[in-house]
């Protein structure tokens, strides 16, 4: 079976989208197909065959990575785990930038927290924030069936109220890593507080900053205009390097400066 193949809907879809561009254009829109509601590009990503293909070609994840994955897919809410190609992306950096300490916010079932404790060396360790004790008990066993439990510092607590703490104890500039992945209201306040925790040299992942593809209407809700100003203000933050990526729901990489 080929991995592409022109069917009649494709081409339907293609003549339709045409035509709504042009119009769209002819409105005086800033995002023309778009902004008509056609399916968002992170729908079209994930799940094709392409998109698998991409994991056939380029996924090497630990058996008990795998296997946390697989578990976490029979739950119901399994779309908030993030992508797996994108988790081997971010694990690659951490082991580029030799990351020693990261701080995970937003835990769910733990696959970030696993897949980084993985690649941190014996004495690293993840700071890894959630307020659902519930979930991050789906995924323990598997850290601990890992080797790696004793790599990870779960705090069961408001995000912001753990970054604090950290900072109160000194530990500003001392981490390589982080992975913004919680309330989307408050990742301002998170990557305020990341900037201030990571050195110089140190990446701050921000996850869906495309969130579907509603950052193009930024009045949707107040998560999505959250997302939105954050995008707009690490444009011009002239404290990183910034990268952002068509992977998962969009994820930004920070580069501190
Ligand atoms: C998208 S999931 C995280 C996915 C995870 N990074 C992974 O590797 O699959 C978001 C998580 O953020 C948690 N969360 C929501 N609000 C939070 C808060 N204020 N502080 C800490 N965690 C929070 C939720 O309980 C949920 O488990």
């Amino acid at each position: 079976m080929p991995f592409f193949s022109i069917t009649k809907e494709m081409v339907i879809g293609t003549a339709v989208l045409g035509v709504a561009f042009t119009a769209g254009v002819l409105a005086g829109k800033k995002y023309p197909s778009l902004s008509f509601g056609f399916p968002k590009l992170s729908m079209l990503r994930k799940g094709t065959t392409l998109w698998q293909y991409i994991l056939d070609h380029s996924l090497r994840e630990h058996p008990v990575l795998k296997k946390l994955r697989l578990l976490t897919l029979n739950h119901p809410w399994s779309r908030m785990m993030v992508s797996c190609d994108q988790a081997q992306l971010m694990a690659n950096l951490a082991k580029l930038i030799k990351a020693k300490k990261a701080i995970e916010i937003g835990v769910f079932t733990g696959y970030n927290t696993l897949n980084m404790a993985l690649v941190l060396p014996d004495d690293g360790k993840v700071v890894a924030c959630d307020i659902n004790e519930d979930y991050v008990n789906i995924g323990k066993p598997l850290w601990k069936e890992a080797g790696v439990e004793h790599k990870i510092d779960l705090r069961i607590k408001p995000a912001v109220q753990t970054l604090d703490e950290l900072l109160a104890d000194g530990e500003a500039g001392t981490y390589d890593f982080a992975f913004i992945d919680a309330d989307k209201e408050s990742y301002n306040e998170y990557y305020e507080k990341c900037l201030r925790l990571i050195r110089k040299g140190g990446i701050i992942a921000i996850d869906n900053v495309l969130w579907g593809g509603n950052v193009l209407k930024p009045s949707k809700d107040n998560a999505t205009q959250s997302l939105h100003l954050l995008n707009e203000k690490i444009l011009r933050d002239v404290r990183v390097n910034i990268s952002m990526i068509t992977m998962g729901d969009g994820v930004t990489l920070a580069f501190k400066l």
